[in-house]
């Protein structure tokens, strides 16, 4: 088990919340709000007719309105993770995170609601009538004991699944680590010695469902702030933590954790000490689940014992045991089916099905989670990551079926199969797209990847983020003491960071000699090569990656993309038999669609957008992915003629005399004829058996519109311009871009498009 973990600081957290839009979440539109018949049908008059209906049915709102896929995140802020009371508003970020989850992992829509009241009852009431807008009420961080009372009285109130997922999320992920980890260590549930810090919403749901599997009720022990909760004790107790009292003697969490062969913490940092797992059973289960920093660390309990199989409610460590694996496909499967309640079976099937998938092979999403190395069912993989994108059609049809089998589906699935395969396609297939980049590059050895405007805020950001997520090695170019001045102000601890200044460097007369060798024929004297290498940060970076001092560099922020494309070409050649080309990325719900040339020649000639689709398909092949290229026009098989239609006709015809091209093509095509899968039907001679996904564009115009208006007209990531076709392996990022596109732009330099070697290790699932 790694102990390096990535980390960020207080600075990028607060950016990450607040750039480029305040919070993690916002509403789209499902229909067209374009004429006066949209207004007319969507709002008044048209609106009264479903309203109508709904009076008459309430049923019907799971047909006209969104109510069936939407769930209400309802919160006071009285536990917040293990942070404690801290008050509605300020629950807010963990609600709204909790709300992306739903949208990332099922395509559950979600939003929160923060409610500024302690009362119980208060909250029962106010739940209760908001309650029917929602196909689920999902309760998030309301302390206990109140929140078994919330909960209780809502789900009598409501006929929707009312879920507090602090207790029944947290159970059943917790019993699928349990019923694996006690697999590995060769223990039966019916036998295991049980401890658990904390006797909260978290903990006695625990108790509760591992008891439900088999653990007898006289093995758990129960510890809370005034310690074991042992029958006839009178302090601080309530008729829930009453349910698990247990005859004994011991009265300390230390004791009840002696000879244990489970600790659970749903309590707090630093419940639990070393002297406590010392004093474990063999082979002990240790699952520290306080949120953020669990009980004790695993670099602590490592110190102590080797043996241990350990999980944590982080992402930064492995097993990680965390209610985001459960709460979205339960709610999927929930929501399917319109179940009235989520209920014990309901839990239990989760529960089983998560244990389950862990034992199967584990596709990319995951090695890539695990930073390169491929997990294996045992002591470091004990429970499914919740990047693993067979989560969504694995988990809600165990939940659908046990819905259904209880009689609390009230729409019964009748293809489950059918079902499982619509789940898949729920997930947003580009979701997992840059993490699987970033899976390729932590395989590598590391990479020293030069940032040239080291000087910058957000380059040193930039780099520290890169280096933290162990995509490499930076190197950042500047003058130290700026770099070190900034490196402050962006709260980047001073010593993260390799510096180097291109005046005082060493190796300079190397770079000189190198760059004077290539360009003594072209005009440069010996002091104009002496001067760029000294004061031209990309001119230096670039001669670092041609000399073997760096493995790549990534530019672009402060200057213009042409002058960063001249210093650049000065040291990088173009690759044999090719010629540079940028290549952007859109990546939609639709999938990555690879663009071409985006950044390099105005006017290609045939010959040229010939050589870009052969270059892009090579290299998205090299992705991973099959490629399919469009040679695109305003004009489809030579309707309308023109100038530009007719170069791209020519290029498509080229392909014919090429010897490299093993993939399907075809052109001059319209850009919604290449896209659209219906076009076979007016087309049906098309050399396209799908969808193109490499779109080679008829000149840098029409790319560079295209790309920038889909980034800017919302739902769609762009990356790139990635640079291809150059001897080095060096990205130029645009001019103001932010601190995630430099990482990306960093990564793709790391990855090396042209490294044959990698073709083969991530293929798409
Ligand atoms: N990994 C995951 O998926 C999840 C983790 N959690 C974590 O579990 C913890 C508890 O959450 P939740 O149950 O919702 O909160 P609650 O407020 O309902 O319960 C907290 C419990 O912890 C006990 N406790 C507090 N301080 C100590 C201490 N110093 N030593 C021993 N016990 C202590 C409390 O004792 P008392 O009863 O005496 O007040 C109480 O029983 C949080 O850290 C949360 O982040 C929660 C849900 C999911
Ligand atoms: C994960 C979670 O829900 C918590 O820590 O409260
Ligand atoms: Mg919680």
């Amino acid at each position: 088990m790694s102990s390096k973990r990535p980390s960020f600081t207080d600075e990028e957290a607060l950016a990450f919340h607040q750039e480029p839009t305040p919070g993690k979440i916002s509403m789209l539109p499902t229909k067209p709000m374009q004429t006066q018949r949209d207004l007319s049908l969507a709002y008044s008059p048209g609106v009264a007719i479903p309203v109508e209906a709904i009076a008459k049915d309430q049923d019907l709102a799971y047909d006209y309105t969104s109510k069936g896929n939407t769930v209400a995140v309802i919160s006071n802020g009285t536990a917040i993770l293990g942070l404690g009371n801290l008050g509605a508003l300020a629950s807010k970020p963990v609600m709204e995170g909790k709300s992306v989850l739903f949208k990332r992992f099922a395509d559950v829509d979600s939003f929160d609601i923060e409610i500024d009241e302690e009362d119980p009852d208060k909250i029962i009431e106010c739940v209760r009538m908001i309650g029917s807008t929602f196909g689920g009420i999902n309760l998030e961080d309301i302390k206990s004991p109140e929140c078994f009372q919330i909960e209780a009285e809502l789900r009598e109130k409501l006929n929707i699944p009312v879920f507090h997922d602090d207790q029944h999320g947290t159970a059943i992920i917790a019993a699928a680590g349990l019923i694996n980890a006690a697999e590995i260590t060769g223990r039966n549930l019916k036998d295991i010695k049980v401890a658990i810090s904390g006797a909260g919403a978290a903990g006695l749901s625990v108790a509760g469902l591992i008891h439900h599997l088999g653990v007898p009720k006289s093995n758990i022990l129960m510890c809370d702030r005034d310690g074991v909760i042992y029958q006839g004790r009178t302090k601080s107790m309530d008729q829930y933590k009453s349910a698990f009292t247990v005859k004994t003697k011991k009265r300390t969490l230390a004791e009840a954790v002696d000879g244990a062969d489970v600790l659970i913490g749903l309590s707090v940092k630093g419940a639990v000490s070393k002297d406590m797992v010392k004093s474990m059973a063999k082979n002990p289960i240790i699952f520290v689940m306080a949120n953020p920093d669990p009980e004790i660390t695993p670099e602590e309990i490592q110190e102590v014992r080797s043996d241990a199989i350990i999980a944590t409610g982080r992402s930064d460590y492995p097993n990680q045991v965390n209610n985001v694996l459960g709460f979205p496909y339960i709610f999927r499967g929930a929501l399917d089916v319109r179940a009235s309640a989520i209920n014990e079976e309901m839990k239990v099937a989760c529960a089983r099905a998560l244990a389950m998938l862990a034992r199967e092979d584990v596709p990319d999403e995951v090695a890539a989670a695990y930073h390169g190395a491929r997990p294996k069912f045992g002591r470091d993989y004990i429970i499914p990551v919740p990047f693993d994108p067979r989560l969504i059609s694995y988990i809600p049809p165990f939940v659908a079926q046990a819905a259904m089998d209880t009689g609390v589906a009230r729409k019964p699935i009748e293809d489950m199969e059918a079902y499982s395969n619509t789940l898949a396609r729920r997930l947003n297939p580009s979701a997992g797209f840059l993490q699987r980049f970033q899976g390729a590059v932590r395989r590598e050895a590391p990479k020293r990847i030069v940032f040239a405007e080291g000087e910058e805020p957000a380059i040193i950001r930039a780099a520290f983020a890169f280096k933290t997520q162990e995509l490499g090695h930076p190197i950042l170019i500047g003058r130290e003491e700026q770099v070190k001045r900034n490196m402050r102000l962006v709260g980047v601890p001073e010593d993260e960071l390799e510096i180097i200044n291109a005046r005082l460097s060493d190796n300079n007369p190397a770079y000189f000699d190198y760059l004077y060798e290539r360009t003594q024929r072209s005009g440069l004297l010996q002091r104009d090569v002496q001067r760029m290498v000294n004061n031209d940060r990309n001119v230096f970076g670039a001669c670092m990656v041609a000399c073997g001092d760096a493995d790549g560099m990534v530019t672009g922020l402060t200057r213009n993309y042409n002058t960063a494309l001249r210093d650049i070409r000065l040291v990088a050649d173009e690759r044999r038999g090719e010629h540079a080309i940028g290549m952007s990325i859109i990546i939609s719900k639709n999938g990555p669609l690879f663009v071409a040339d985006t950044s390099i020649t105005e006017m290609p000639t045939a010959e040229e957008l010939a050589d870009n689709s052969i270059l892009s398909a090579k290299v998205v092949r090299r992705m991973g992915f099959e490629p399919r290229v469009a040679f695109l026009s305003n004009s489809t098989f030579g309707y309308p003629h023109g100038e530009r239609a007719d170069v791209v006709r020519q290029a498509a015809e080229l392909m014919a005399t090429r010897d490299d091209v093993d993939f399907e093509y075809e052109g001059d095509i319209a850009v919604d004829v290449a896209l659209n899968p219906n076009m076979r039907d007016t087309y049906p001679f098309s050399r396209l058996s799908a969808p193109a996904n490499i779109l080679v564009m008829p000149a840098i115009h029409a790319a560079s519109i295209s790309t920038k208006l889909a980034a800017n007209l919302g739902d769609t990531t762009v990356v790139g311009p990635l640079l291809l076709g150059l001897t080095l392996p060096i990205q130029i990022v645009q001019m103001g871009s932010t601190v995630s596109d430099i990482v990306n732009m960093a990564t793709f330099a790391a990855y090396d498009p042209h490294s044959d070697e990698k073709d083969v290790r991530w293929k798409v699932v």
